[in-house]
């Protein structure tokens, strides 16, 4: 790799972010963690999580292994940040892609409205689903105030609160509630550009962010912008959680990582769950006819959820008006537009989005 992109200085980060984002010739990912390798890399480190903070059952009824059985690791000079790599239980990958995709009725075969029809139509050759960049969960975000919204309010879904939940506590936050989240939809030729994740009112909670389908190689970067970063790869089913010092530190997705012609899934999207799984579990078996729309969409896409806690205990959102940050007092945009071109999932790009589960 070229020597440039890991030197400290200016815009180490913004290198690094060039260098994953260029498409000829394409990088090399030697030097991207791979947590799925354990310890291999001398920056990977053991995470310590909480295996009784959540029962046996629990987990199962959120799709999620034992907790003892999860591989949490941390990062050489970023407290705060754990990855999981991949806790979930066999089968249970294909309820959260189809949750993620349920926004196109259309794909259900369920008949469109004319104005879905309409739209749909508009969309040209591409399919809605194609089309989709974001979708906003629970207090909706607002991209060009940059605030969330006490008013434009949807119940969160509960799968994924409890989801986040055990997730949450395993990593010794008892007491997170999901009350916001941002859903990406990244074909192969996106990127999401540089930002810092701040319009939550409460950053001592952390920041969820759950990855499923193609890998991507996403950048850790500094409290500053030009610092240097670290490249990892997400996995499908791998969870980073971002903590303490590491809940406001800069980051972004240069690249998708192409899957080689022809390969099938990602391994844990091949499987589906049982006919018959517990009860009262959060998961479901995905209908044959729906998970081939859902496979055909993900063997080509990523998507990832992120889930933040807006608002600390006793914490209520601030008038409308003193709560818009202008661009000057945030001093940084959500997204920031990528001068480079290609398709970056920024806000001015936002255009097809939907805000319901
Ligand atoms: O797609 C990812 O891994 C990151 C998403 C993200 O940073 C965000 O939604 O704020
Ligand atoms: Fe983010």
């Amino acid at each position: 790799m070229a020597a440039s992109i890991v030197e400290h200085g200016e815009d180490a980060f913004r290198k690094l972010f060039k260098f994953y984002k260029r498409r000829n010739p394409p990088p090399d990912f030697i030097d991207v963690v791979d947590f799925s390798k354990g310890l291999k890399n001398e920056k990977v480190v053991n995470a310590e999580l909480s295996p009784t903070a959540i029962s046996r059952n629990d987990a199962h009824i959120a799709g999620l292994q034992p907790v003892q059985e999860w591989k949490a690791f941390g990062l050489r000079g970023y407290p705060g940040f754990i990855f999981i790599s991949n806790p979930f239980l066999p089968g249970s990958q294909q309820h959260w892609v189809k949750q993620c995709l349920k926004v196109d009725r259309a794909y259900l075969g369920e008949e469109r409205t004319s104005d879905e029809e309409q739209r749909f139509r508009k969309a040209g050759t591409k399919t809605l689903l194609e089309k989709l960049r974001w979708v906003t969960l629970g207090y909706h975000y607002n991209w060009d105030t940059k605030t969330y919204s006490a008013e434009h309010y949807t119940p969160f879904p509960a799968d994924l609160q409890t989801l986040s939940r055990y997730v949450a506590a395993a990593c010794g936050f008892s007491a997170f509630t999901a009350e916001a989240g941002i859903l990406n939809y990244y074909r192969s030729d996106s990127s999401l550009g540089i930002h810092v994740d701040e319009s939550e009112l409460d950053h001592t909670r952390p920041l969820l962010s759950f990855s499923f389908g193609q890998t991507a190689v996403f950048l850790l970067g500094g409290t500053k912008r030009e610092d240097p970063g670290t490249a990892m790869f997400m996995h499908s089913g791998d969870i980073m959680v971002m903590s303490g010092p590491s809940r406001l530190l800069y980051h972004a997705v240069p690249c998708i990582v192409a899957a080689p012609t022809g390969a099938l899934l990602p391994p844990p999207l091949l499987q589906g769950l049982d006919q018959s799984p517990l009860e009262d579990s959060q998961v479901h078996r995905v209908k044959e006819e729906d998970w081939e729309v859902c496979a055909k969409y993900i063997q080509t896409s990523r998507i990832n959820m992120t889930v933040r806690q807006v608002l600390g205990l006793g914490q209520s959102f601030p008038p409308a008006e003193t709560q818009r940050q202008t661009p000057s007092a945030s001093g940084e945009t959500y997204h920031e537009v990528d001068p480079e071109g290609g398709e970056d999932l920024n806000p001015k790009k936002r255009k097809n989005s939907t805000e319901s589960w």
